[in-house]
């Protein structure tokens, strides 16, 4: 239907996804198309990047997603570019790295994906839109997210975040089934530090009920059971599905881009430090944050207690570790 004459029409909002063709691009263009990421009223505009390789199939992907005939997806485009990908773009989530496999830790793919975040950081800097927001998935995230940031000197170090949602996720519904409540019913859960086998869920902060969730579990659970269970739920996702997991990052990375856009009194992302929390300036590391007028601000004045300082100094120790180690392979 055409808009009448007093209606202001939207300006597309050009989101970027790279590694369109992989298994949460496919699970996540869709989302995104239909108006999950920004709203009901948001056109969007796709942007697709892939490997050379890989093109025909996000051809395909695109393909379906004209047979969606979604309202608010105002165009596709699929480029092996990165300078044509980014071009104007206004949210970027860059996906698009290799997996992991069983046996292996997410900072094992470093030397594999390092490479990718460097050129796409720098095409960032150089053709993205002004109020450009990156989140970056493909793993290790956090370092990646790093790389990117470093290679893009023009832009605001705020707008690079990885994703730590999807552990967020995880850590409310394994409380809410342990205690046997909705998930709306828990509040303030945080994830710190890195997306990794040592990424700190913390039950001394959240609340059900209006009270201290730490105190209503049993403390061998907490450190026992729940902690492990969502610090490797990606490893145990893949010893189960043989395969990353898929629906559920691309749901968190909607939820992550959602929330930045529209606001949200408390969640978990990785952002870059400002020495909070003691935790050294510029790693990008996950926090309680808070955001509104599209911005993330880490929620200041927790007390931390010594088990949870114990825990997020060891999580920061291997994002510092991360760094050193991709300083070292000069990709920052
Ligand atoms: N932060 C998080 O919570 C999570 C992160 N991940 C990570 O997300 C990444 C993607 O996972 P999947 O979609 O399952 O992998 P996938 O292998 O199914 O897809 C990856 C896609 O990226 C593409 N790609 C590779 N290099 C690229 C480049 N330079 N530019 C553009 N595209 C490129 C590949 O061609 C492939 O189509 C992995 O690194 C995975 O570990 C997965 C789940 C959760
Ligand atoms: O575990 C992996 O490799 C994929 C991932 O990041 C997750 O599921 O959290």
């Amino acid at each position: 239907m055409a808009s009448s004459a007093t209606e202001p029409v939207k300006v597309p909002v050009k989101v970027t996804v790279t590694g369109a063709a992989g298994q949460i691009g496919y699970a996540l263009l869709f989302r995104i198309a239909s108006g999950q990421l920004l709203g009901a009223d948001t056109p969007v505009k796709l942007s697709l990047l892939e490997i050379p390789a890989a093109v025909k199939a996000a051809e395909g992907t695109a393909m379906e997603l004209d047979d969606c005939a979604f309202p608010l997806l105002s165009g596709i485009e699929i480029t092996d570019d990165p300078n044509v990908a980014f071009d104007g773009a206004n949210v970027a989530l860059l996906v698009g790295a290799m997996p992991r496999k069983a046996g292996m830790e997410r900072g094992d793919l470093l030397g594999a994906n390092g490479g990718i975040f460097g050129p796409q950081g720098k095409a960032i800097n150089d053709h993205a839109a002004d109020d450009i927001k990156v989140l970056v998935v493909g793993n290790p995230a956090n370092t990646n997210a790093l790389i990117a940031q470093q290679n893009a000197p023009d832009v605001p170090a705020e707008r690079f975040t990885a994703m730590t949602r999807l552990d967020h996720n995880r850590a409310l519904s394994q409380l809410a089934a342990k205690l046997q409540v909705p998930v709306t019913e828990i509040k303030h859960m945080t994830i710190w530090g890195n997306h990794s086998a040592t990424q700190y869920p913390d039950l001394f902060h959240a609340e059900v009920g209006g009270k201290v969730a730490a105190e209503q579990v049993d403390g061998d659970w907490l450190r026992e059971t729940f902690i492990p269970t969502v610090a490797k739920r990606g490893a145990a996702i893949i010893e189960a599905r043989g395969a990353s997991s898929a629906a559920s990052a691309a749901n968190a990375a909607i939820d992550h881009v959602h929330d930045w856009v529209n606001g949200t009194e408390w969640t978990s992302a990785a952002v870059v430090s400002d020495g909070s929390y003691g935790v050294p300036e510029g790693l990008i590391s996950s926090f309680p944050v808070r955001a509104a007028g599209g911005r993330f601000e880490i929620i200041q004045g927790l007390e931390i207690d010594p088990f949870s300082r114990e825990r997020i100094d060891a999580s920061v120790r291997e994002l510092a570790e991360e760094r050193q180690a991709v300083k070292d392979l000069g990709l920052i």
